[in-house]
């Protein structure tokens, strides 16, 4: 196998019809392919159940791409490349007809029998899929395979345990690549590079010069069309289980020894080992849920989460989650990690506060009085930067400080949610690194914790949901759970990198 930064394959993509695939996969890889990421060496089935033509399934590529860039560059070279194969999933023996076409198309564009396949399904799917590729000799062939799975990755961990074993029946660990489009974020990926990379910051990056740290990912839309979904999931699972965890992992790993995919994946599992595990009655003094009600959103009036399509009248599930994270190791020891997220707040953002401890005494001006803490902030998006907040001196003659914020913008290409992580994603699984995609061993601890809370509270009805307004930053029992331990959430409209 050549490991270039064009590699050639044929990528199958399993729910081509569906609204992933035209959000994002379909600009992400037009992308590639303009920026000459992609080889002409490649071709794309897209398989799904409407019986569509090739010429049918051109044209939603097409409109696809202009939908979500608006540009349409050399798009007829693009989606030349791309075929349909009806194929329903629920019959095994519907594969013949795709093998034959994987066949001619890997002969036409020279593939080298390089395949991979993208499982944009729902998670049903997973399992029997991966098992009719092996049996049905998809996977038989010279070159590499490579599976990426989309999430959810189980339901908790005795059906992430079912799943994995299913699926590594038919294809090896280092074979699977797990999306978390977090990872493919530019300032995610920014966070290792902030760290290791800079000497002024490895050094004081732990509990002798860090109080505290907050992880906010806040949207403000809600549930939309995804009710039936995320009645079983709750913002729990949704988005604490992998995005959440992921960017604490970040922040919280040891410098690995090299920047290779096994050594970055195992610092990040010691730092998910190292979450401290809580009992049952322990739940409520680290972790507190929301259910947004009705509200302002955008200034416009908008209905309560119980008031969404395909959501019970009398809903238990969480649409906001707030949590303490302690990791017992020696580097944070003391250090809370909060996090929260939820839907239809205040705002769209998500941004990582790293709050260092206030200096032992101030010699300016009001002296009893505390200067402003040094923050550190990361702006994932919608902005993409890092601010570090600083005091000088006010200038004039008295001897009085002023808090300032030095700036860095990222010229953020396209804005949030962008194609732009599932590109980067793409790439990544192409040239074979997979690095930013999550190994087993991070899929099965996060569970783990996250099981843990998700038992206790379906256990238990909240009888005050709903407990937040659409349109604000969620329960005042979020705010108490830092005040408890004199912080407050750092307010992320005051910290944006624009206002600098
Ligand atoms: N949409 C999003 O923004 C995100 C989605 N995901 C995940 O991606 C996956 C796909 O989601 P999404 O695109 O929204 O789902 P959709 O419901 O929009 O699409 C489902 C796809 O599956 C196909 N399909 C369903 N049943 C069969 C069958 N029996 N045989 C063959 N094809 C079938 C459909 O084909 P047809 O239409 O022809 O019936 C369609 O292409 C899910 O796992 C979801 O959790 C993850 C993050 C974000
Ligand atoms: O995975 C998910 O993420 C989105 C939020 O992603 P972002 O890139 O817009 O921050 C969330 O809306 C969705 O519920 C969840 O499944």
């Amino acid at each position: 196998m050549k490991n270039t930064d064009t590699p050639s394959s044929l990528i199958t993509i399993f729910g081509a019809t569906g609204d992933l695939a035209k959000r994002k996969l379909y600009p992400s890889l037009y992308h590639l392919f303009r920026k000459g990421k992609i080889s002409e060496q490649f071709a794309v089935i897209g398989v799904g159940r409407r019986d569509w033509s090739n010429e049918e399934f051109q044209e939603h590529v097409r409109t696809s791409v202009h939908n979500a860039l608006g540009s349409q560059e050399n798009i007829e070279g693009f989606v030349s490349h791309f075929y349909y194969q009806q194929n329903d999933l629920s019959n095994s023996d519907s594969y013949q007809a795709q093998k034959q076409l994987s066949e001619e198309l890997d002969e036409h564009y020279q593939l080298e029998g390089n395949r991979i396949f993208y499982l944009a399904m729902a998670p049903e799917f997973f399992g029997t899929i991966t098992e009719d590729l092996k049996t049905q000799g998809l996977t038989d062939t010279k070159g590499f395979q490579r599976l990426v799975i989309e999430k959810p990755f189980g339901h908790d961990l005795p059906s992430a345990e079912q799943l994995n074993s299913h699926i590594r029946e038919s294809f090896s660990e280092d074979q699977i690549y797990r999306i978390d489009h977090y990872l493919g974020k530019e300032m995610v990926q920014n966070i290792e590079v902030i760290r290791f990379a800079n000497a002024m910051f490895e050094p004081l990056w732990n509990n002798r010069y860090i109080s505290n740290i907050q992880v906010t990912s806040s949207e403000e839309l809600g549930v939309e069309e995804r009710g039936r979904y995320y009645e079983k999931s709750g913002a729990l699972r949704d988005m604490v289980q992998n995005h959440m965890l992921q960017m604490v992992a970040l922040l919280a790993m040891e410098p690995p020894i090299k920047l290779t995919t096994e050594e970055i994946r195992s610092e990040k599992v010691r730092v998910l080992r190292a979450l401290r595990p809580f009992k049952q009655d322990e739940v409520k003094d680290y972790f507190v849920r929301g259910q947004y009600g009705p509200g302002t959103s955008k200034g416009q009036t908008v209905v309560g989460y119980r008031e969404a399509e395909n959501v019970d009248d009398y809903s238990n599930t969480e649409t906001f989650v707030a949590g303490k994270l302690m990791i017992d190791n020696f580097r944070w020891a003391g250090v809370p990690f909060y996090i929260r997220t939820g839907k239809r707040m205040a705002a769209k953002s998500t941004k990582i506060v790293i709050q260092f401890k206030d200096i032992p005494m101030n010699l300016y001006y009001n002296t009893d009085k505390p200067l402003a803490p040094n923050l550190l902030v990361i702006h994932i998006q919608p902005e993409e930067g890092i601010t570090l907040h600083l005091n000088v001196k006010k200038s004039g003659q008295n001897i009085e400080t002023t808090p300032v914020k030095l700036n860095f913008a990222n010229n953020s290409v396209d804005g949030m949610n962008t194609p732009e992580a599932y590109e980067k994603l793409l790439h990544d699984c192409m040239r074979g690194d997979a690095t930013n995609f999550t190994h087993w061993d991070e899929v099965k601890l996060s569970w783990a914790f996250v099981d843990k809370i998700s038992e206790v509270w379906e256990k238990t009805r909240d009888e005050q949901f709903p407990n937040y307004e659409s349109g604000s930053m969620g329960p005042k029992a979020a705010d108490n759970l830092l005040a408890k331990d004199g912080y407050y959430w750092w307010p992320i409209a005051n910290l944006d990198v624009d206002q600098c």
